[in-house]
């Protein structure tokens, strides 16, 4: 894991017209899980785009610790070659996923359903999240767990000789939870089946479809899906390209969209439909997003999206559209405030247990840069209008508020500085490198107390 032990704050300034083709790095969810599924597959995975930023390397060397050898070759491609279901070795050391959720999450449940000892840690920000949410449908499965009171990091678990299958439905909407209890049902006998009320992030599903493994996707009366997957399947190895990031493609297209005069595309965009609730927003904003060639790589959408600036009114954002875009809410906020009238954002209670509580986050920064706003347990509100700026955002180690803000920034009448770009290297490496080739401008900032 990298060391954040410096921090490194960043000032964005007002930015002229924005202009240019860019393609952002590949989709974090998709990394993370062709490594994962890789390091059970039979024989050599391919993985070409893969996001070489830190939560996936974390991933990459977490699988190397499991007994998978995971090689990158000179041109950026990866080769994973897996051990099988059930064939991962008990790791000799501590297993450190930095800042990423999603890489421990799923690794718990990759690990559960065999009888090996994990520890695993985090970073200052990822052992305050919340793990119970995964530990306890893997406890029900038969796992042991040693962790610190309400779950958090750093904890060991062990699986059982005979994991038990299970029927689980997901109490938070969240796609690491569903991924979790499917991983560990596939080093399970019988069938394990996770229902979600409302519909995440399908990652999972398809890639292991893609992998030959025996998943059923149904409809609930209630409107929820229903997956059961078959356990112990051979997994065959897969060539895998992996699209480019809706999560990252964000900060771009909200920038072109409120920096006057801009027109710039970006290629290569993942469009699952569980990923473009920002798109679709945005649209209802008033923004010029024109979507072109759009075509299918190993069974997902894909398109150029061409972004052209335009003058966005408030809306209130459906809740049931929060998992489609909730990683996406800090940057609505930004949009939000540019726009004229009011936007609402029921529905974000999620955003609390991120790499920081981002409804706070969000909520002090924008009033730090004269942004109207009221938050509550779950919903955040902001008035847009004029940007005065000129404030320092404090970003608790959190890559999307500091990319945010910076974006901020550029539309701002006074800079906007954030106390440490540092971590946007666990998503999105070359932001800076891209919005500065685009035409913004980022200046590196005075530490608060030099
Ligand atoms: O499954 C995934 O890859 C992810 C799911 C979401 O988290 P939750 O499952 O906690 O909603 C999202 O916020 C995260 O960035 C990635
Ligand atoms: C929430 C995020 O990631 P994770 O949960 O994997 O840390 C994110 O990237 O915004």
């Amino acid at each position: 894991m990298a060391s954040h032990a410096t921090a490194r704050p960043l000032t964005a300034v007002k930015s002229g017209p924005l202009s240019g083709r860019i393609r952002v790095p590949g989709d974090k969810s998709i990394s993370h899980r062709a490594l994962m599924l890789g390091a059970l597959a039979v024989g050599e995975t391919v993985i070409t785009g893969l996001l070489e930023a830190e939560d996936v390397m974390n991933t990459a060397a977490a699988m190397r610790a499991f007994g998978a050898t995971v090689l990158r070759d000179d041109d950026g491609t990866w080769r994973v070659r897996g051990l099988g279901v059930g064939g991962l070795l008990e790791p000799a050391g501590i297993i450190d996923f930095g800042n990423a959720g999603t890489g421990v999450r799923l690794t718990m449940g990759l690990a559960a359903a065999q009888p090996i000892a994990v520890t695993f840690t985090g970073d200052a920000s990822l052992i305050k999240r919340p793990m119970g949410r995964v530990l306890e449908p893997l406890s029900e499965m038969g796992v042991e767990v040693i962790a610190r009171s309400g779950g958090r990091l750093p904890l060991t678990m062990r699986g059982p000789r005979l994991p038990l299958p299970i029927t689980y439905r997901l109490p938070v909407p969240s796609a690491q939870v569903k991924s979790a209890v499917l991983l560990a049902g596939l080093g399970t006998p019988g069938v394990t089946t996770v229902i979600e009320p409302v519909f995440t992030r399908d990652h999972t599903e398809r890639m292991l479809k893609g992998f030959g493994a025996d998943i059923e996707i149904t409809s609930e009366p209630d409107g929820g899906r229903r997956i059961a997957l078959a356990g112990r399947p051979e997994l065959k190895p897969q060539a895998i390209d992996v699209p480019s990031d809706p999560s990252s493609a964000a900060f771009p297209i909200v920038a072109a969209t409120l920096v006057e005069g801009s027109d710039i595309t970006v290629e290569g965009v993942l469009m699952n439909p569980a990923r473009i609730g920002l798109i679709d927003t945005l649209l209802e904003m008033g923004a010029n997003i024109e979507v072109t060639a759009e075509r299918t790589t190993g069974g997902e959408r894909l398109a150029d999206l061409r972004v052209r600036h335009a003058e966005l009114k408030g809306v209130t954002v459906p809740a049931e559209r929060a998992p489609s875009m909730i990683d996406e809410y800090p940057i609505l906020a930004v949009a939000a405030a540019a726009a004229s009238g009011e936007t609402r954002m029921p529905g974000i209670g999620e955003m609390r247990v991120k790499e920081s509580d981002r409804l706070a986050a969000v909520a002090a920064g924008l009033r730090a840069n004269g942004i109207a706003c009221s938050e509550g347990p779950d919903w955040l509100s902001v008035r847009g209008g004029r940007i005065a700026g000129g404030g320092r955002v404090v970003t608790h180690l959190d890559h999307r508020i500091a990319m945010s803000f910076l974006i901020l920034g550029m539309v701002a009448g006074n800079p906007v500085s954030v106390d440490d770009a540092s971590m946007i290297a666990t998503s999105f490496p070359t932001f800076e490198a891209l919005m500065t080739g685009l035409g913004a401008t980022f200046e590196a900032a005075e530490a608060a107390d030099a």
